[in-house]
Parts: C-alpha cells; sequence; structure tokens
C-alpha cells in the first residue's frame, strides 16, 4: 500500500522533513499548515521539491471550523477556503481535510452541516478539489467518525468524503467496525496514530501523545483491516502530535515511522514472526579487566577464551557471559539471542530497517550476524555454531541457572522506538510501562518479553532531570539466591549493593519475610496470585552492575516496587 505521513510527525523545517521522509522510503506527504507557512519557499517551489524528492503531496491540513456556523462566518469561511483551494492549485495536491467545527459558535444541527459542506464541496470541485471531513475527538458537535460520516452522506456531493483518524476513533473508545459500513469510496483519507493509555483530557492526549502504530495500546492494524475490507482505496498515513518527535532527530523518526507501517502490513496480512528468540545464548561485556573477579564471585567459570579475539567465555548453569577485553568502560555492549533461524531474523530484522552490523571474522569462525538495536546494542542472531569458536574446556555448576532478563538504557526521546524495535524486530510483547521515582527524576521503564518469557528485556529512559544514567544491567537467574548471597556477604561484601534498613522496616510491615533478607541485603516482591520474587544487585562498574534473582510460584515481573530504592542507593553511592 502507499505509505504516507504528515509533516508534524518530525522535527525541523519543512525542507528537512520532506528530505527525511523521502530518505525513509514514504510515498506522499499531508502537509501540514504551519509548516507550509513557516517555509520562505513559494508553493511552486515546495511542489518542485516534493516532487524532486519522488514524493506526493496527498493531503493538505488542517482547514478549521468550517461548518454549522452562522451566515456572516459562513460566508467568511468560504472566502478563507477559497484562499486554500489557489494554495493548493499551486501546491498541486486535490485533497483538503476539514476538521469537525470546535467553536463554542458551532451549530449542533446535522442538517446545517451538511448544507455547508456540500457547498464547499462545490466551490471545491471547480478547482477539481475534494473534502475529507474529519471528526476530531474533540469537536464540538461532531466527535464520532461515524457521525462524520452521517453528515458526508447527507452532504450528498461526490467531492466530499470523510478522512479516517485511528487516534480520534480509538481514543473514545468507538468500535471501528462501523467502518465496514462505511462506502470505501466515501473514505477520502486515513490517518494512523497509536497512543499509550493515558486517563487524560483527549486533546492534550492527542496534541501531546500519539506514536506510531506499534508504539502504543491501540489495535491500529484492527481499524486498518476494516477501512480495507469497506474498500478504502487512499494511503496509510501516519499522524502524530509527540512533544519527543518533535525534538528528536528528523531522518530517525521518519524512518521509525516507516519501520512502524512495515510492520503494520506485516500484521495485516498475518504473518507470523519468522523467529523469535528463545533464549539468551549470551550477554557480552566490555571489560577493563575487573569484571572477571566479579564473575568468579558470583561463581562463573571461565571456560573458554575467542582464538582471535580479546574475549573470554565465562560460564555458570546455563548463563553465559562474554568479556571482551576493549579497555573501555565496562558496559554491556552485545547480546547474543538463541534464534531458530538466524538468518531468516536478520533478512526480518533489515525488511524492518534495523541496521545489518558488519562483522569481522576469521575463515572458521562461526557466523554470526548482528543488527544493531535503537541504543546500539548487538544483537546477535545465534544458533550453537557460536560456542565452538571457544572450544570451551569446562562446564561450571553452580546457583546461577541462566541470564533472567537485561535492562538497557535508551536515548532521551527514542523511548518509543525501543518499544516498536522490540515488538516488530524481535517479536517480543510489552509487559507494561513504569514511572519510577529517583532522587533526581524520573525513570521510564517497560519490559518486553518473549510469549514464554524465555527472552526478557527491561528498556529503561532516563527521563527529566536524570539524564546522566545510562546504567544496563544483566539480571542473572537463580534456584537459591540466599545461598549465592549468604556468600557473597561473607566474601564479598562490598560487591553488594547495600540496601536501607527502613526498606525492610517496611518491607516487614507489609509481608512476613524471612529476617536473613534484611541481613544480606536481599530485596523482596509478591504478586497477587503469591508469586514471589527475590532479588539482590551489586555496584555498579562502568555503566554496568548484575543483579540476581529468583522467581517463585510464576512471578512475571520486575520486583518494580523495589526499583526506586535501588535507584536511591546507586546514585548515593551507599551514603
Ligand atoms: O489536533 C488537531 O487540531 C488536529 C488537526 C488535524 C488532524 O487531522 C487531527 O487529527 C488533529
Ligand atoms: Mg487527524
Amino acid at each position: 500500500m502507499r505509505k504516507s505521513i504528515a509533516t508534524v510527525s518530525v522535527s525541523g523545517t519543512l525542507t528537512e522533513k520532506l528530505e527525511a521522509i523521502a530518505a525513509a522510503g514514504f510515498d506522499g506527504v499531508e502537509i501540514f499548515e504551519n509548516d507550509l507557512l513557516a517555509c520562505p519557499l513559494p508553493p511552486e517551489e515546495i511542489r518542485a521539491r516534493v516532487a524532486d524528492l519522488g514524493l506526493t503531496i496527498d493531503l493538505y491540513q488542517p482547514f478549521r471550523d468550517f461548518e454549522a456556523v452562522p451566515e456572516p462566518v459562513l460566508a467568511r469561511n468560504l472566502r478563507r477556503a477559497e484562499h486554500k483551494f489557489r494554495l493548493m492549485e499551486r501546491l498541486g495536491t486535490d485533497l483538503l481535510l476539514v476538521c469537525s467545527n470546535v467553536s463554542p459558535g458551532a451549530i449542533g444541527d446535522d442538517e446545517l452541516a451538511a448544507e455547508h459542506l456540500r457547498l464547499l464541496g462545490e466551490r471545491a470541485a471547480e478547482h477539481g478539489i475534494r473534502i475529507a471531513y474529519e471528526a476530531l475527538a474533540w469537536g464540538r458537535h461532531v466527535n464520532e467518525y461515524l457521525h462524520a460520516w452521517r453528515v458526508v452522506r447527507m452532504a450528498g456531493h461526490p467531492n466530499v468524503g470523510t478522512c479516517l483518524d485511528s487516534f480520534h476513533i480509538l481514543s473514545r473508545g468507538s468500535d471501528p467496525i462501523g467502518i465496514e459500513a462505511i462506502p470505501g469510496e466515501k473514505i477520502f483519507f486515513l490517518q494512523l496514530a497509536d497512543a499509550p493509555l493515558l486517563a487524560m483530557d483527549v486533546l492534550q492526549w492527542s496534541r501531546h501523545y500519539r506514536c506510531f502504530p506499534g508504539q502504543g495500546t491501540f489495535d491500529v492494524a484492527g481499524l486498518v483491516r476494516h477501512a480495507l475490507n469497506a474498500g478504502y482505496p487512499g494511503p496509510l498515513s501516519l499522524e502524530v502530535f509527540n512533544d519527543h518527535f518533535r525534538q528528536a532527530d528528523t531522518k530517525r523518526t521518519a524512518r521509525d515511522g516507516m519501520r512502524s507501517l512495515i510492520a503494520l502490513e506485516g500484521e495485516l496480512v498475518g504473518a507470523a514472526h519468522p523467529s523469535v528468540p528463545s533464549g539468551f545464548a549470551f550477554a557480552e561485556l566490555a571489560d577493563t579487566g575487573a569484571l572477571g573477579g566479579v564473575l568468579s564471585a558470583l561463581g562463573f567459570a571461565r571456560t573458554g577464551r575467542h582464538p582471535t579475539k580479546p574475549v573470554e567465555l565465562w560460564e555458570q548453569g546455563g548463563a553465559r557471559l562474554l568479556l571482551n577485553a576493549t579497555g573501555a568502560e565496562s558496559a554491556l555492549i552485545a547480546i547474543g539471542l538463541d534464534s531458530p533461524d538466524p538468518a531468516g531474523a536478520v533478512k526480518h530484522a533489515e525488511t524492518l530497517l534495523s541496521p545489518v552490523l558488519p562483522r569481522e571474522r576469521a575463515p572458521e569462525e562461526a557466523r554470526l550476524d548482528a543488527i544493531a538495536a535503537p541504543d546500539g546494542t548487538q544483537i546477535f542472531f545465534c544458533d550453537d555454531s557460536w560456542l565452538s569458536d571457544f572450544a570451551p574446556d569446562a562446564r561450571a555448576g553452580g546457583e546461577i541457572t541462566g541470564i533472567d532478563h537485561v535492562a538497557l538504557t535508551q536515548p532521551w526521546h527514542y523511548f518509543d522506538e525501543a518499544e516498536l524495535f522490540y515488538r516488530s524486530v524481535l517479536g517480543l510483547r510489552p509487559q507494561g510501562g513504569l514511572e519510577l521515582p529517583d532522587p533526581y527524576g524520573l525513570l521510564r521503564s517497560k519490559a518486553m518479553s518473549a510469549p514464554d518469557g524465555a527472552v526478557r528485556m527491561v528498556v529503561n529512559i532516563a527521563q527529566v532531570g536524570a539524564g546522566d544514567i545510562a546504567w544496563q544491567h544483566v539480571a542473572l537467574a537463580c534456584d537459591d539466591i540466599l545461598a549465592v548471597a549468604r556468600r557473597l556477604h561473607a566474601e564479598h561484601p562490598g560487591l553488594l549493593l547495600p540496601i536501607p534498613g527502613n526498606y525492610y522496616d517496611d518491607l516487614e510491615a507489609r509481608h512476613e519475610v524471612d529476617p536473613e533478607l534484611r541481613r544480606l541485603g536481599v530485596l523482596y516482591d509478591r504478586d497477587e496470585d503469591g508469586g514471589e520474587f527475590l532479588h539482590l544487585y551489586t555496584v555498579t562498574m562502568g555503566r554496568v552492575f548484575f543483579e540476581l534473582v529468583q522467581r517463585i510460584g510464576g512471578y512475571d515481573g520486575y520486583g518494580a516496587a523495589n526499583a526506586p530504592i535501588r535507584l536511591a542507593v546507586q546514585h548515593s553511592g551507599g551514603d
């Protein structure tokens, strides 16, 4: 299907926007009026620029507060419309979006609204222009898409149709099944936006929190399916108002929008994700020499060395960590995922515009394809062959059984990009988002997991004043966390993050817990079904720290209630 995007969805000047939109592979744009008004180029030059970039202008918008007005206002509105029609001729576009009237002066009379739209359609027809009437969710009288369609039908003019916008429809909780009752050729345009579920005024929600399909909670693909069933012939067009996107890199946002539409098309044809990872193969850490001691303390054994690279394999149970002596600050630099089809996974990622990373390797080494996650972390898709690179010499047993999850920190303004990436490229599912108080700000956090929980990723973003946090961590699963904690406490007490006594006073008020938790600095959480979570943290080394977790009775979370305690201690350095 043709893919378009409204210029309001990305940052920059109009010319920057157009270039980024073309570079991302879109077919068309909706020109948002503000972008045009602020552009120094005359409409003819914008038209030429758009054409040179291989784009078309699919829509000009918005035209506001037109219909169902008193007579003198109507005359003024028609005059205003004539100006816009002439502008559109100069731009070379033939579709004008008219938003339902939000003015307190609008009259609640559908027949009058229809009559005015018919008049507008007649005038538009003289210029070869069509009108797409859209119900804004906060329209004064018309705020439901089926109401807008009734008015369009009453207007009865071939140049008057409706514009459907997934945000306005889904934010009001309207059932999109009704779209199928609209003749496809009367759906003149289809705008797509997703949004997180927020309990707030719908206008504020729309103007600040829209996001690309796949980044929020709406079933946008389901809505598109209804429009296609109705016979809608036009483009899928993204229209997003988002405070972060307005500040983010133009090209990156445009590419993210394209990824969103490609993923949506995949959903429409019911394409199963070709390669949902079935586990963690490894996590790779840059090391300055300090991490080996920490891993030993945690019970890991060094079981192999890469023949040509300064990389060591450390193992315990099913947990495999690679230490890469890059000499750089300790950090999580790569994640290996067990993949049922590594080549297919890379191809899928490429289809979704993820950068495939070049790999230098000796001819005898296992072929490992990697892509870059939005934060730059390398993601490898692995079968078992990578292990043979290391000629492991022993198997290390211990309390640790595997990697439970990894937590990455997303760059400011790119949180939504990360969600779409992990959903579409890796096939993970969102488990819910959180805002965690931190002494210096709020940390947004979102957990994503494979359907069976075999791969869990947590994406954090430093938010509002906490902008210097770029901590990452690897959480290791174990069967008996108290045994590990006792050993660490006795032999390496400086490795454990100290937890305040106040935390345990509160914990003991809420739950009857083993007093040993307090002595050992183990944190505790419990879900509604009685599932339990015990966890502890190491101190931070460079950018990275380790968490040990024990899940009991089907606990599926991450101890979010305890995260603010951890953040505060990490900030204070244990004071
Ligand atoms: O927020 C607005 O005013 C606005 C304008 C045009 C649209 O298409 C829309 O969905 C919202
Ligand atoms: Mg809209």
